[in-house]
């Protein structure tokens, strides 16, 4: 006789059972949980969805938001695997998300011929998964979710793995939703990355532009007086005369003056008195006729002429012969030129800004430079400070020409090492900011880091400083002057001009040395034999 089953004994076993299910839920969900990327929940679908569902494919499905089509979200066998697009309506997907139960299916069932169906049934097919099941997840806002199993046969699944995937499904929907947002969120936080370095770059490139004052970098106090008396002078129609070493910037305070003038949309006509030959600079400034001379074959107009109702840079004025002063003074006076060889005045309307790198009243004490033209000329004086005078200027217009520089010749250089920085502040900087630009330039393309870390100062000028002190009472100045350029010169190779060149050397503008070398005689076959 069959012995009685004990009712009691089986409801017990069922309770341990389910309490251990549940228990086992729950450890899936809690781990679904801290689920947050792709890898993760391969890693959890590799272990403990793998050991207690039984498949051989694992396959989640999500739906656009419009419903008009899903994509593979992940694939068990293939995690790497991208997001490819499918209509929603193959009557497979849709089947499931329209079924509220588990949809089981037997692969062998689906008539190829008949129906489209989606490549990874094909190669569940290919792989002999013969079964599956298709099961529509709770909605989370968003999007629709389908987690498809595949098994080799039909007795795999069980009712108890049915049941775990029914308590799981929420978990399930809600970690894709969290992985989807853990995705966008890490995109967003590297674009805002992106985002806050281009601003950061824009914000350094703008503290430039603000530092300056018209093109003027420097904030000393000294420089801050500067550009107070150019803001005094610019809308006046005074003539200014600019003091200052070469390379102290007296170009670009004229242009300023110009530019906050009230005649800053004409020209600003610039003329180096010191380049230009000297039986040239007449017909230069003032013009001259068809034929007034040999050579003029045509007729020309002068700068003057030219900066009409704008107005005119006499560069080096200093340099002016004396015989062309007095015909300067007579324009500053009367407002009027006369073109050599020409018959008629012409008017001229002409705001003055003139530099000088000498002292014209030592000039003037000596007898080169009219006294009355200096008067004339020193309505508004402007005086630059050298270098060397206002040290805290340096780091920021070092930077400036790092930036300006490292962008032309295409080398992302960052900054300066600090020991740099320190010998550039003691540096006596002869040839002024012209000088520590050149510098600045030629260190960034000598550099092989991202910082520069050597900056070789020209060691000549206290070598031949010494040299040109000993020989300074038997020698006249011009002398002296003549030895030390051709000195440089040949030191440089002959180069002139350009970042190698004499010129910065000797702290000067390349056309500036050119035609000091020709007042001098210095000639090719004197540096070059
Ligand atoms: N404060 C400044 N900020 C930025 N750049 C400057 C400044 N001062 C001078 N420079 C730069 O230094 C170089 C020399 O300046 P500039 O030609 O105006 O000097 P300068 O005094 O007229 O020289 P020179 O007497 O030899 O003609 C230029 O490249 C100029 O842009």
């Amino acid at each position: 006789m069959e012995k009685p089953i004990d009712q009691t004994a089986v409801i017990m076993n069922r309770l341990q059972e389910r309490e251990k299910e549940q228990m086992l839920t729950m450890a899936i969900c809690k781990a679904l949980s801290e689920v947050l990327t792709k890898n993760e929940f391969h890693t959890l679908a590799s272990s403990l969805l793998k050991d207690h569902l039984f498949f051989e494919e694992f396959i989640l499905a999500s739906s656009n938001e419009e419903e008009t089509g899903y994509e593979i979200f992940y694939q068990y066998t293939n995690p790497e695997i991208l997001p490819k697009a499918y209509t929603l309506k193959d009557s497979f997907f849709d089947l499931c998300l329209a079924s509220a139960d588990t949809v089981v299916f037997d692969l062998k069932d689906f008539d190829e011929s008949k129906n489209r169906l989606p490549d990874y049934l094909h190669y569940a097919n290919n792989k002999n998964f013969n079964n599956g099941i298709g099961i529509c997840l709770p909605y989370i806002k968003g999007n629709q979710h389908v987690l498809f199993l595949f098994f080799k046969n039909a007795a795999t699944l069980t009712r108890e793995s049915n049941r775990i995937i029914r308590s799981i499904a929420q978990q399930l929907s809600i970690t894709t939703r969290n992985i989807k947002l853990a995705s966008e969120y890490g995109k967003a936080l590297a674009e805002l990355e992106i985002l806050k370095k281009n601003f950061g770059e824009r914000k350094l490139e703008t503290k430039i532009e603000t530092q300056n004052f018209q093109g003027l970098v420097g904030n000393s106090a000294v420089m801050q007086n500067v550009y107070e008396l150019i803001t005094q002078v610019a809308s006046s129609d005074s003539t200014v005369l600019i003091f200052g070493e070469t390379g102290t910037g007296k170009e670009l305070i004229a242009n300023a003056i110009h530019s906050l003038s009230l005649v800053s949309n004409e020209k600003i006509i610039k003329v180096n008195c010191a380049s230009i030959p000297e039986h040239l600079i007449e017909s230069i400034l003032f013009g001259h006729e068809k034929g007034a001379f040999t050579g003029a074959t045509d007729l020309r107009i002068g700068k003057f002429e030219q900066a009409n109702n704008g107005t005119i840079f006499l560069d080096e004025i200093g340099e002016l012969p004396l015989e062309l002063q007095g015909k300067l003074l007579r324009v500053l006076q009367e407002k009027e030129i006369e073109r050599i060889g020409g018959r008629k005045t012409i008017k001229i309307n002409v705001r003055v800004i003139a530099a000088t790198n000498k002292s014209l009243e030592r000039e003037v004490s000596e007898g080169r430079f009219r006294s009355d033209l200096y008067y004339r000329l020193n309505v508004f004086p402007i005086a630059l400070p050298a270098l060397r005078n206002r040290t805290e200027d340096i780091e920021d217009l070092a930077n400036f020409f790092l930036a300006k520089h490292s962008q032309k010749i295409g080398k992302k250089i960052k900054g300066f090492s600090k020991k740099v920085l320190k010998s550039m502040i003691s540096n006596p900087w002869p040839g002024n900011v012209r000088e520590l630009e050149n510098m600045v330039e030629r260190s960034i393309l000598f550099a092989k880091e991202e910082v520069i870390k050597e900056m070789s100062f020209p060691e000549i000028f206290i070598a031949e400083s010494s040299e040109a002190a000993a020989d300074f009472y038997i020698k006249k100045l011009q002398e002296v002057e003549k030895e030390h350029i051709l000195k440089v010169v040949k030191k440089c190779g002959g180069r002139i001009s350009g970042p190698q060149g004499a010129a910065i050397l000797l702290g000067l503008p390349g056309t500036t040395l050119i035609s000091k070398m020709q007042k001098l005689g210095i000639k090719k076959e004197h540096f070059l034999s």
